[in-house]
């Protein structure tokens, strides 16, 4: 990893973390950080998030090497825009952007004279803010990186370096396959989170507060994703539109497929579909994928928040 000089943009979760895991495991970098919100740079400096909080983007990019953007989807072309003039020729941009073909071309079209190499680190939780990251988010993560076809090996062996000094295992793919899998994985889900939480709360008139009272494990967990922010992922549903629309199409005929079988009495096919998926889950235990391992995403070494 030969980044020296390390800018992050967004200070709140994802730039936060980026911030803490470089004080951890790459002490010898020097990190400044900036953020729109004047009271997340008064607390990032708090927390020493970053060696220096800056006032200004221009000042937190003058010296680097690497600039990571870590703000909403949305806001990565204005913030790219915001270090145009003061970034360094030589700077490698990047981000953490959840979705990655238009974050790619806005960062892209504000930057037109830099090298720039997207990803997404597959690490996060629903707070956010510049209280909500912490130095070992990213360890025994997955973080995808999506190169373009002019992208110099050199500065992608770098950046494939530094999120694995971070305790990332980093793949590689194309942004265009990127967007298919996460639409699937972690945007439909979030979605789907985001519809039932919702449905549940409408219908708290009709069942007088039960829904919520009474509402076990699988309720509980979707209100964890629906506690997700919103700004964050309004941004990641238009950024993601094309994608998610395809998986959302075909979970809904799966869904009705699911719909007509309880209609009809049909238990064969809705025992044999639970318990492929029972056998998906178990199978992703063995590989060792189980999040709910209190030491999942853990270093041996390390205890800290
Ligand atoms: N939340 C999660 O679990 C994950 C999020 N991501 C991606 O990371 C990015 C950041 O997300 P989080 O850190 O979770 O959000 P966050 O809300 O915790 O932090 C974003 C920060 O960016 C700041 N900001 C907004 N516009 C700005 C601008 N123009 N210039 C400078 N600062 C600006 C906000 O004030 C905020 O402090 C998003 O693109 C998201 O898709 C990626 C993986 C996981
Ligand atoms: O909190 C959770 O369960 C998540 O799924 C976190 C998350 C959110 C967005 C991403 O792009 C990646 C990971």
């Amino acid at each position: 990893m030969s980044f020296s000089t390390i800018a992050i943009i967004g200070l709140g979760l994802q730039g936060g973390s980026i911030g803490l895991a470089v004080k951890a495991y790459l002490p010898r970098a020097r990190t400044t950080g900036y953020d729109v919100s004047p009271a997340h740079r008064a607390r990032a400096a708090e927390r020493g998030l970053v060696d220096e909080v800056c006032e200004t983007p221009a000042d937190a990019v003058r010296n680097a090497d690497l600039v990571i953007f870590c703000v909403p989807p949305g806001a990565m072309g204005m913030a790219a825009e915001q270090v145009r003039e003061a970034l360094p020729a030589h700077c490698l941009v990047s981000d953490v952007g959840s979705s990655k073909q238009a974050i790619a071309r806005d960062l892209g079209a504000a930057l037109p004279d830099h090298m720039v190499i997207p990803a997404h680190p597959v690490a996060g939780t629903e707070n956010s803010g510049p209280d909500a990251g912490f130095a070992h988010l990213f360890r025994n993560r997955w973080c995808i990186v999506t190169p373009p076809a002019t992208t110099d090996m050199l500065k992608l062996s770098d950046l494939v370096g530094f999120w694995e000094a971070l305790g990332a295992n980093v793949e590689i793919m194309t942004p265009e396959h990127h967007d298919l899998v996460l639409a699937v994985t972690s945007h439909l889900p979030h979605l789907i989170a985001y519809t039932i939480v919702g449905t549940a709360s409408d219908l708290e008139d009709v069942t007088q507060s039960e829904v919520i009272k009474y509402s076990a494990g699988g309720f509980r967990d979707f209100t964890r994703i629906a506690a997700s922010d919103p700004t964050m992922w309004r941004d990641v549903f238009l950024s993601n539109k094309d994608a998610v629309l395809t998986m959302l199409q075909r979970f809904t005929e799966d869904l009705t497929a699911l719909q007509r079988a309880i209609r009809v009495g049909d238990g064969d096919m809705l025992f044999d579909q639970f318990k492929r998926t029972r056998a998906i889950r178990r199978s992703i235990i063995e590989e060792g994928q189980d999040d709910s391992r209190p030491d999942f995403g853990r270093n041996d070494h390390e205890n800290e928040k």
